[in-house]
């Protein structure tokens, strides 16, 4: 490859056999655009193009609908026993986790994530994987009894084709986040990556054949958001949508769905707080908050990216958190050692680079500020620390998506509060300090879809994950994800003689009375 930017990068090893094309996958075949169409993929430390890949518009997500439909109605996927449904999702599993380095290998050269947090990250999507075979097969679904009269209980089915829309951060992670559950219930999935990084999801294609899932079941359709996604919202087939990524474009996503009244699951961007009290213990605040804004290269729906800290341990902490960021290891994606990669694109590079220069009107600069001096051009960005920023700035307001944070001093509780509820965000929060009492009390009352309490964000995929005000609607992990994928229907059984006539018996509210028995 040639480096026809002139910039100067840490240039690492191009994976071996990259795809001569990035396809389509539709009804078990890798196809290229009905009209023949393809985009420029870069990788972000290249900066150039590596591949290209399918660009699918409306006649794609046609045929990928078309296939997915016939396999819900046809086929024998929604139909199966859930535990035969869940022993082909462990085998999605073992395979994920077999090809691991794979996948991180191409991840990593695809989005810039350090290698051994793209490891991670693979080995999380086969987490995703097991957690939704076992729980399908351990769902108890609710019956309600009147004694000697009535059977009331809930059947649940799959939906039909389910449109699943992903980002570009932690892109396989995230796309697994949303089929595991799908495909556990029995649904029919089109998916719709992120045009950034298509390369992992091509995988996906492999390892569903390879573990049994029947053809039809997965389709994948690249492209564009404006064109691939929005055809996929915009498709009266498809009844539910699930879509991870910025709140503005979830807004568009909303309104352009309404139409047809789609079931809408929408986690979204995100400004964080990490709350650091005084009683807290610093060296767990500072490590943690660091790594809180700063892994998956700052490029993290909940990154902590705005840190209050209380005035009577302000200085302190500041200079132990600017001290900790000068020390975190930007280099080249592929290296063992890197904690900061490379930014996804050059326009994402851009943007932060434009916030770094807004900040520096806004804030004081104590650490980064730009690309690190070992790696001048290109797509590193240094760990960037502004201090003093007021909760008017733009940088204390905007989502960055980039390694930048905002710190910002408090003197009360109250003030912590104020500020950290003070912008349109909702995701999560995180709080440290040794007053239990304050702790609670401050999670009763923070605007957050997520709350950790001296904790790192600690995944438990039993719990509700998700965002309130502009970060999100609705909740997917544990049975929320199973309750969006499922209809829940209620089926009423009369038991015995329970018959009994009707006109003649009518209650006060004219019907019977549905509280009878109880
Ligand atoms: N709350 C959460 O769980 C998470 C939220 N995010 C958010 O994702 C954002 C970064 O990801 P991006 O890829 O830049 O977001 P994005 O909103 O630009 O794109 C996300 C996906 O939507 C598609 N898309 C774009 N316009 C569309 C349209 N009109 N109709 C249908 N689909 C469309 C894109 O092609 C891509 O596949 C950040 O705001 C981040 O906070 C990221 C990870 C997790
Ligand atoms: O942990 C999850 O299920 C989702 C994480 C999404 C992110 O992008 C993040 O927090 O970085």
């Amino acid at each position: 490859m040639d480096d026809s930017s002139g910039a100067v990068t840490a240039r690492g090893p191009v994976p071996a056999d990259l795809p001569d094309r990035i396809r389509h996958y539709v009804g078990g075949e890798h196809v290229d655009s009905v009209d023949g169409a393809t985009f420029d993929v870069l990788d972000p430390v290249w900066r150039t193009p590596y591949v290209q890949a399918a660009a699918g518009k409306a006649a794609d997500v046609e045929r990928a609908v078309a296939s997915a439909r016939r396999a819900f109605e046809e086929g024998p996927w929604p139909r199966m026993l859930p535990r035969d449904r869940s022993r082909v999702l462990h085998r999605v599993a073992d395979l994920v986790e077999s090809r691991d380095a794979r996948l991180a290998e191409l991840e990593s050269f695809d989005s810039g994530l350090p290698i051994t947090q793209a490891l991670g990250q693979a080995r999380r999507a086969a987490e995703n994987f097991r957690f939704f075979a076992d729980l399908v097969v351990a769902q108890v679904d609710d019956a309600y009894k009147v004694p000697g009269r009535q059977l009331n209980y809930v059947n649940r089915r799959p939906i039909g084709v389910a449109g699943l829309i992903t980002p570009w951060n932690t892109p396989f992670m995230l796309e697994s986040w949303k089929l595991a559950p799908a495909l556990a219930t029995g649904n029919t999935v089109v998916l719709k990556p992120a045009e950034f990084t298509p390369l992992s999801a091509s995988l996906w294609a492999g390892i569903f054949e390879e573990a049994g899932v029947p053809t039809g079941v997965f389709n994948l359709v690249h492209g564009l958001g404006e064109e691939a996604g929005d055809a996929l919202v915009r498709h009266p087939g498809v009844p539910l949508v699930s879509f991870t990524g910025e709140s503005r474009t979830g807004q568009l996503i909303f309104a352009n769905a309404a139409p047809h009244l789609k079931g809408l699951s929408m986690e979204l961007g995100g400004k964080s707080p990490a709350v650091v009290f005084a009683d807290a213990d610093l060296d767990a605040a500072v490590d943690a908050t660091v790594f809180g804004v700063f892994s998956l290269n700052g490029e993290r729906c909940t990154a902590g990216s705005r840190i209050l800290v209380q005035r009577e341990v302000y200085d302190e902490f500041v200079g132990r958190f600017a001290e900790q960021a000068r020390r975190v290891v930007v280099g080249p994606p592929h290296d063992p050692a890197t904690e900061v990669g490379a930014l996804v694109h050059p326009e994402h590079v851009e943007k932060v680079l434009r916030y770094i220069e807004i900040g520096r009107t806004e804030g004081r600069l104590v650490a980064g500020g730009g690309p690190p001096d070992h790696l001048p051009g290109g797509s590193y960005v240094a760990p960037t620390v502004f201090v003093d920023v007021p909760p008017d700035a733009r940088i204390f307001q905007e989502e960055i998506f980039g390694p930048v944070v905002a710190i910002t001093p408090f003197d009360t509780d109250a003030d912590a509060l104020a500020l950290a509820n003070g912008v349109r965000y909702g995701l999560a929060a995180y709080v440290w300090t040794n007053d239990l009492r304050r702790a609670h009390t401050f999670a009763q009352s923070v605007e957050a879809g997520m709350v950790w309490l001296n904790s790192n964000n600690v995944r438990d995929l039993r719990t509700p994950f998700g965002g309130v005000k502009a970060s999100g609607l609705g909740h997917e992990g544990g049975y929320r994800s199973i309750d969006f994928y499922t209809h829940q229907q209620a089926v009423h059984v009369a038991l015995g003689d329970a018959h009994q006539p009707t006109f003649g018996r009518a209650t006060p509210h004219g019907t019977h009375d549905e509280r009878e028995g109880r």
